[in-house]
């Protein structure tokens, strides 16, 4: 049952140290599993409950957690780093959203075709170009 996602099933060494692949493959298997991940020719369509999958539909689903994880910052002010005077429950809901967001990117990408995993070590090498160490200062240098 290693293509059913639950906390008690996952194996630990996909849950403390996971490789992009891994979710890009659990998410698509969750996906089919539900029948979510065939293009829809029309608009995303809702039937008993379950709504549909297509490129389009993930982007606003995307969009979506993104905003819900910017709520979660909204008129806090500055936040210290590590989140030290947040609660348990603030900073398990910021897990969920992060995640929400993460996974929707993922899959998203997948549904686009684009290799994230190969796409993000391009663009780290494109940055690193772009912003050279300055040996001397160590600070980045901003053109
Ligand atoms: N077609 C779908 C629908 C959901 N999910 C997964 C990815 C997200 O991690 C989570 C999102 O589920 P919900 O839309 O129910 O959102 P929340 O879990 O954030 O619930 P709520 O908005 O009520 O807090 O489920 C998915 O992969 N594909």
């Amino acid at each position: 049952m290693d293509n059913v996602i639950t906390q008690t099933q996952t194996p630990k060494s996909l849950r403390s140290d996971l490789a992009l692949t891994d979710l890009i493959r659990m998410l698509a298997e969750f996906a089919r599993e539900r029948n979510w991940q065939s293009p829809q020719p029309q608009k995303p369509s809702i039937s008993s409950g379950i709504t549909f999958f297509s490129l389009e539909y993930c982007f606003y689903l995307y969009v979506g957690e993104v905003g819900e994880l910017s709520e979660i910052f909204q008129w806090r002010g500055e936040v210290p780093t590590g989140l030290s005077d947040w609660s348990a429950d603030e900073k398990e809901h910021l897990e969920e959203k992060l995640s929400d967001v993460l996974l929707y990117l993922v899959r998203l990408a997948d549904v686009c075709n684009v290799n994230l995993g190969e796409a993000a070590l391009e663009k780290l090498r494109k940055n690193a170009s772009k912003y050279p160490v300055d040996a001397t200062k160590r600070v980045m240098v901003v053109r």
